[in-house]
């Protein structure tokens, strides 16, 4: 019911379905390990590898994390469960992101994302967390996020304090915000993946 297949839009590259999206726990639990449990730190993402993917439409229930992005960053960031970050694209490689994001229904904004182990945290589990450039009136824990990944932005850092991390994710959404407004990004606000039916949501926001 909150995943389905998608069809391609006209004129644009890959669209991979999202899994069925469920109630997930805190973290946005994932099996996979962290890169440094297996692998030792993971390479840079090649441009090309990464941007194979995109646009990458996704949508799932908002579920909790650890609270931490508004009580520490003053940043919210909306978890996805466990299903939908199992299922991205193998090669859609961990770092941060921007596109565009709805909450049910509701109109579509800028936003930036988070896929991966976060580790200034040192999180054991990968997750992805959406930052949307809105202010809503109120959380939306349980409702379904639906976003549209349109381009990449940086690898995944640790930083020395938490005010470098801060300082890193606004300057991400301050370069999401000007890439946003090119017309080969603009366009995709558009998308008819975004047409979710009223009847479908729970609130509007
Ligand atoms: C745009 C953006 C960039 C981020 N960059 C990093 C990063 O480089 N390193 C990191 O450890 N976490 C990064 N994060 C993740 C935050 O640490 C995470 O959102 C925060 O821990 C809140 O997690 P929570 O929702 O589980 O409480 C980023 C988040 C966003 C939205
Ligand atoms: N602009 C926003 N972007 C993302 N989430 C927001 C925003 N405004 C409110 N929220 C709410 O805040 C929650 C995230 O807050 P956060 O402190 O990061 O907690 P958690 O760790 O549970 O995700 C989201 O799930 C959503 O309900």
């Amino acid at each position: 019911m909150y995943a389905r297949a998608l069809a391609r839009p006209a004129g644009l590259r890959s669209s991979r379905p999202c899994p069925p999206a469920g109630p997930g726990r805190p973290g946005t639990a994932s099996t996979a390990a962290p890169p440094d449990a297996r692998t030792g730190p993971q390479p840079a993402p090649r441009a090309d590898g990464v941007m194979r993917h995109l646009p990458y439409f996704c949508r799932g229930q908002v579920v909790r994390g650890f609270g931490r992005g508004s009580k520490q960053l003053g940043i919210p960031t909306a978890n996805f469960p466990e299903q939908v970050v199992d299922n991205l694209p193998t090669d859609v490689s961990t770092g941060i992101y921007y596109g565009w994001a709805s909450v049910g229904s509701g109109d579509v904004h800028k936003m930036v994302v988070s896929i991966g182990w976060n580790p200034y945290y040192k999180n054991t589990k990968k997750s992805m967390e959406t930052h949307i450039m809105h202010t809503f009136k109120e959380d939306f824990y349980g409702e379904i996020l639906n976003v549209a990944i349109v381009g990449y932005l940086r690898p995944e850092k640790n930083f020395d304090s938490l005010e470098s991390l801060i300082s890193a994710i606004q300057g991400d959404i301050e370069e999401a915000k000007k890439r946003l407004d090119l017309p080969e990004h603009l366009k995709l606000k558009e998308d008819n993946f975004f047409e979710v039916p009223k009847s479908k949501v729970m609130n509007g926001h």
